[in-house]
């Protein structure tokens, strides 16, 4: 369990890591792929909810049932995308308090003096960041932002918005900033370039697209759509649960609502990715109704291409900071996370092990524990950097392919939805992409994209 609940005695949860389950009968059922419960998933990421601690025995026995339970879904393959992050502003006034990415959109405005260490990109800067990454091959960019207050869909919904006389609705327009980041529709138009594919528009971002309308989020991410968007990244979901969302971003939408933005995204045919953002406050219950209604947003669904555990990475957040947690998750809690997801998620074919949050040793050992993908290059990172995070920015072809071959496992090249696959072999290196709209196989690193223009002020 996360140390948070010892930290802030005050939060009492009404869900509490108990069962009527035993381990051995979870664990047996894990292993014939029987599909699980919540209880099931509660006893297996407590390796047995009625001893404190984790047992080590037991904890190997819900690995290997993963890591059988993967090779049988996806055989010896392990994927990863070349992509690039491109965040577009730090301007955020949302104030969830486990992140440390977003500045305060007041610190944006023209007249605001002081300092200011975040950004916001015009949509042709955008534009030129991705150009500049699809010479060097990547096949996707994802781009994930804070919620800037001058922020519309597009230029009708900038026109509700200035009419607009509501309180509640946020917006200032862009006049009053250094940096214009445009419309939403504009970025992604910026973004669209030769083809690349575009990752970008979490259900939290579809809600500021929409904030002071009716429109519906099919309505947005249609228009979204139209604009070059070809999939959904499945962040704000950190954990879809009313109380744990009231301890840890009270600002953010509900769970029920990022349900709806996703299921919205899949019906107008756009594909969409799911996450957990564990090791706060939140405990073993939390995790396994999470993933239940993951599950059942991809019965509904079947959009769902890869489901993303987050470890929270804590140094330099608002939660540990004033004293909420006393850090993250656990080596034995992110294993059985990942485990856990594999096992429970018996209709989302890839798991993926994120090197920028467990680092290069850990994200590797995830790939025995459930996992089969190992995520992307992103040549830039800001949001696990600005944590406290310290695994770096980058992974070049060469890295993935020795990093990979030295478990014994292929390393693979994929598209974002998977279905475009390369074997690569680390003998053959210096390695470098080949599926994206202008890659040659030529390695990626000759030209690192710059990090982020200058800031705002
Ligand atoms: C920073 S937001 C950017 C997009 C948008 N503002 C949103 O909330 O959807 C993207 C995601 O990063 C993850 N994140 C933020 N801070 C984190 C931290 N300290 N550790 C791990 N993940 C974090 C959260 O899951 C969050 O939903
Ligand atoms: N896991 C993290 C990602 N993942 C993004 C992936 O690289 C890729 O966009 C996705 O797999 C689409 O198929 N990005 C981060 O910035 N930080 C992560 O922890
Ligand atoms: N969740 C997104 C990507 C992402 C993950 C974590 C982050 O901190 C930022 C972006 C996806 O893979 O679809
Ligand atoms: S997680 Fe997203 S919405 Fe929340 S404060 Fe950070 S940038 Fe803003």
């Amino acid at each position: 369990m996360a140390d948070g609940l010892d930290a802030d005695p005050d939060l009492a949860f009404e869900h509490t890591p108990t069962s009527d389950q035993s381990f051995e009968n979870a664990l047996a059922k894990a292993r014939d792929g029987t599909r699980l419960t919540v209880d099931d998933a509660i006893e297996l990421l407590t390796t047995g909810s009625d001893d404190d601690g984790i047992d080590p025995q037991r904890k190997e026995q819900v690995l290997e049932a993963a890591d059988r339970r993967r090779a049988e879904v996806v055989g010896e393959e392990v994927t990863f995308v070349a992509n690039l992050n491109n965040n577009v502003t730090t301007a955020c006034d949302v104030g969830c308090l486990f992140c440390n990415f977003k500045d305060a959109a007041q610190r944006f405005e023209r007249d605001h003096d002081g300092e200011n260490d975040g950004f916001t990109k015009t949509p042709a800067q955008s534009r030129e960041i991705v150009d500049d990454a699809l010479d060097m091959g990547i096949y996707e960019v994802c781009s994930v932002s804070g919620l800037h207050p001058a922020f519309a869909l597009d230029d009708e919904h900038r026109g509700v918005l200035e009419t607009l006389d509501d309180p509640d609705v946020q917006y200032t327009p862009p006049e009053a900033y250094d940096v214009d980041p445009g419309t939403y529709v504009e970025q992604i138009d910026a973004m669209n370039v030769d083809g690349v594919h575009v990752h970008s528009m979490t259900p939290e971002e579809a809600y500021h697209a929409r904030r002071g309308t009716d429109w519906s989020y099919e309505e947005v991410y249609r228009r979204l759509r139209d604009a070059g968007l070809d999939s959904v990244p499945g962040t704000a979901a950190e954990i879809l649960v009313p109380e744990v969302r009231e301890a840890i971003c009270p600002g953010k939408i509900g769970a029920e609502e990022w349900l709806t933005a996703m299921e919205a995204a899949a019906n107008v045919g756009l594909d969409i990715t799911a996450t957990i953002m564990y090791g706060h406050v939140e405990n073993a219950a939390h995790r396994a109704v999470h993933l239940q209604r993951v599950r059942e947003l991809q019965d509904r669904t079947g959009a769902i291409t890869e489901f993303v555990p987050l470890s929270f990475i804590h140094p330099e957040t608002p939660l540990y900071r004033q004293g909420l947690v006393d850090g993250g998750a656990s080596d034995d809690e992110d294993e059985l996370m990942i485990a856990v997801s594999r096992l429970f998620l018996d209709n989302v074919e890839h798991i993926q092990s994120s090197w920028v949050k467990y680092g290069d040793e850990q994200g590797l050992k995830m790939l025995s524990c459930g996992a089969d993908d190992f995520m992307g290059t992103i040549l830039s990172e800001e949001i696990t950097k600005r944590a406290g995070g310290d695994y770096g920015e980058i992974r070049t072809f060469d890295q993935y392919a020795e990093m990979i071959e030295s478990i014994g496992r292929v390393p693979v090249e994929r598209s974002t939805d998977y279905r475009k696959r390369r074997k690569l072999d680390a003998d053959d290196a210096p390695l470098g992409p080949l599926l994206g709209p202008r890659a040659d196989g030529s390695p990626m690193l000759d030209g690192v994209p710059e990090q982020p223009p200058a800031a705002d002020d």
